[in-house]
């Protein structure tokens, strides 16, 4: 094996190779894309990240990851020359030869040795890349036209929305890479390693019948028979994974609710239903996890039976010819290694089929993720208008999903000298008509007009955002400080883990977890957020508006509401609905803030429901709804 040779020979097999790959690659992938299900869904999810017009870059590295991969090949196909030559060497007693050949390995270990960084550093930047920007087209989709709220009224509603933006993109997106890698590596490694074997396979006879270079399609005949099998017995682990994935979803919500309502199921001591509930759901996970251990001793249990079978397969078939003299020692070994890179490379296909079969139950998660995004879009949606500051609504008619009517007919204009009072029996459609108004409510006609921005629906249990009191205060609004704060939070955690990690054991508990542990964010916002607090009757949590934890948690449903007023005054929104909003409080401290928010925004349009009678004393108008089905509403000045 002659070095200079090699690097001439090589060259052009890297070019040509490089060229026929690049045509072959972008022909099946739009056969693929055309002519199978999941190449479609592959295609609909991420071909326009692949789009240079869009950004070269993608595409390039791809590119580059392609050669790299061709590079692996060649310098398996050198080793298996240089192989040849070492044994030759020794077989001759040729010491000379066997130090050249020496020398060589350590040329080539080298070269692979950076290829194989090389490779990694590119691939993972690859895929962390892709990530983000897949992550980040299913989040905007998802967040878009309130889509993780309008989907709940689909059909088919999908499960555990969550996992599949956070976990499946995460793996399909390496799992492309791996997979496409792997196909392209076993083909041109396959077409490599069939010419080496070409050239040293001798006839083979059997049965008084004589094939020339039998060995090729001995192992090609072996190979693809195996991989019949391989398919059949591995088809149900596609089913058993996609189930695996749902069933460890449904698990883990299950979990989350349990935290997220413990007071509740704590109070009812709920815990014998809780807990039957997550052991049924545990139990599903744990059966199919059976299901897939039964089925995988089957499909690996053939797999390794035929690798084994293959490993002695080549001597047995050349053994006579080095016997006889017809071949050297290095040829039988290079004949021995090719036979096993064919079969390997051949069995690629078999042998990932269930990865394969993991891949595409993540495909089909997230088509079912962009097909839900997209029939959201689909549902009617109200006419909204707006016209300054006006507040009304004209001929609007609300129906339930199943279609009973609720509201027939409504118009009405709110002014901010009339603030309005809604009323009515339970289930009569109050607060889906707020929903309306809001544009939630996709069962809807007639035309709704309000402003477009700084409005402000306050509901019975005011949502607190992870952070601090003052993040609560001024959601959804955005603080001057927040983003700095929320990146200087994300390096703290990593120069935190990076640190332990250097230093042992770690105790990955006691890292520091923003928005349950005791953090601080030094943030802006000025004196006003101190001010409204005293101002809603919370003046003893002033001290606390920068402490990040769970709030949620720690105020009564009473103070939750007064922050929510809080919300009102720093907000300061043109138009505000405030839904049973005063529902915790006493009768003396929900008139004392009702004064305070018509003292303070006196040009704010405010619509109010609520049962109470107390609360009439605050609204100079009144719209009550009759309910039973009828749409029925009367539209009154409050005595
Ligand atoms: N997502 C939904 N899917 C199906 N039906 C719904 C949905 N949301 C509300 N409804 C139904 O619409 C009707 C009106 O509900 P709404 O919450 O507006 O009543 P409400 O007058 O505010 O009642 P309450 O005084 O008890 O709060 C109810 O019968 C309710 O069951």
């Amino acid at each position: 094996m002659n070095l200079n040779k090699a690097l001439l020979d090589s060259g052009i097999w890297l070019a040509q190779a490089y060229l026929i790959t690049i045509a072959l690659s972008a022909a099946t992938i739009w056969s693929l894309a055309k002519f199978t299900i999941w190449g479609r869904q592959f295609w609909n999810l991420t071909a326009v990240y692949f789009l240079p017009r869009r950004d070269w870059r993608p595409l390039g590295t791809l590119l580059l990851i392609l050669f790299l991969t061709l590079c692996a090949v060649r310098l398996d196909v050198l080793l298996s020359e240089w192989s040849n030559t070492m044994y030759t060497s020794l077989q001759k007693q040729d010491s000379a030869g066997f130090w050249a050949a020496m020398v060589l390995f350590a040329i080539l270990a080298t070269v692979h040795v950076l290829r194989v960084l090389i490779e990694f550093y590119v691939q993972q930047a690859f895929t962390i890349r892709w990530r983000v920007w897949l992550n980040e087209d299913l989040l905007g989709r998802w967040l878009a036209r309130q889509t993780y709220y309008r989907t709940q009224y689909l059909d088919n509603p999908i499960d555990n929305p969550d996992q599949r933006i956070q976990q499946d993109v995460a793996t399909f997106v390496e799992m492309s890479l791996v997979l496409s890698m792997g196909v392209v590596n076993a083909l041109v490694s396959t077409f490599a390693f069939t010419l080496i074997l070409w050239t040293l396979s001798g006839p083979l006879s059997a049965l008084g019948i004589e094939l020339p270079r039998g060995m090729v399609f001995l192992v090609f005949a072996y190979v693809i028979i195996a991989t019949v099998f391989a398919v059949k017995i591995g088809r149900p682990l596609i089913m058993l994974n996609f189930l695996n994935e749902r069933f460890n979803a449904d698990y883990r919500y299950a979990l989350v609710r349990l935290r997220e309502y413990s007071e509740s199921i704590a109070f009812y001591a709920g815990e014998k239903v809780e807990g039957a509930l997550l052991r049924n759901r545990f139990a599903h996970v744990i059966s199919n996890a059976w299901a897939i251990v039964y089925r995988s001793i089957k499909f690996q249990g053939f797999n390794l039976s035929v690798s084994q079978a293959a490993v002695v397969f080549p001597f047995i078939i050349q053994a006579q010819r080095f016997f006889s003299n017809q071949i050297s020692l290095g040829d039988l070994m290079q004949t021995a290694q090719a036979f096993g890179r064919l079969q390997d490379n051949l069995s690629f296909f078999r042998t990932a089929y269930d990865s394969f079969a993991t891949y595409r139950a993540t495909l089909d998660r997230l088509n079912g993720f962009t097909r839900a995004i997209a029939e959201s879009r689909e549902l009617p949606e109200p006419v909204i208008r707006a016209q300054g500051p006006r507040l009304a609504v004209e001929q609007l008619t609300i129906r339930t999903p199943a279609g009973g009517l609720l509201i027939d007919n409504l118009a009405l204009d709110v002014l901010p000298d009339a603030p309005l009072l809604i009323q009515g029996p339970s289930g009569s459609g109050k607060t889906t008509l707020l929903r309306a108004i809001a544009g939630l409510w996709p069962y809807c006609d007639g035309t709704i007009i309000r402003p477009e921005e700084n409005v402000l629906f306050l509901s019975q249990k005011p949502y607190l955002p992870l952070g601090s009191l003052r993040d609560a205060l001024y959601y959804p609004q955005r603080l001057p400080g927040q983003v700095t704060a929320l990146h200087a939070d994300i390096h703290q955690q990593q120069k935190t883990s990076v640190d332990s990690a250097h230093g042992a054991p770690i105790n990955l508990d006691a890292l520091p977890v923003a928005h349950n542990g005791e953090l601080e964010t030094p943030v802006g916002g000025g004196g006003r957020a101190e001010e409204v607090l005293h101002l809603v009757q919370m003046g003893h949590l002033v001290g606390k508006l920068d402490q990040v934890t769970d709030w949620g948690r720690i105020l009564s449903l009473g103070e939750q509401q007064r922050l929510a007023f809080g919300r009102l005054l720093l907000a300061a929104p043109v138009a505000a609905f405030l839904d049973e909003a005063t529902s915790a409080m006493d009768e003396g401290l929900e008139d004392a803030l009702y004064r305070l928010v018509r003292e303070q925004l006196p040009h704010t349009r405010l619509v109010s429901v609520g049962h109470r009678s107390t609360l009439s004393r605050h609204h100079a108008r009144q719209l009550i709804l009759k309910g039973k089905g009828t749409g029925a509403w009367a539209l009154a000045n409050v005595s």
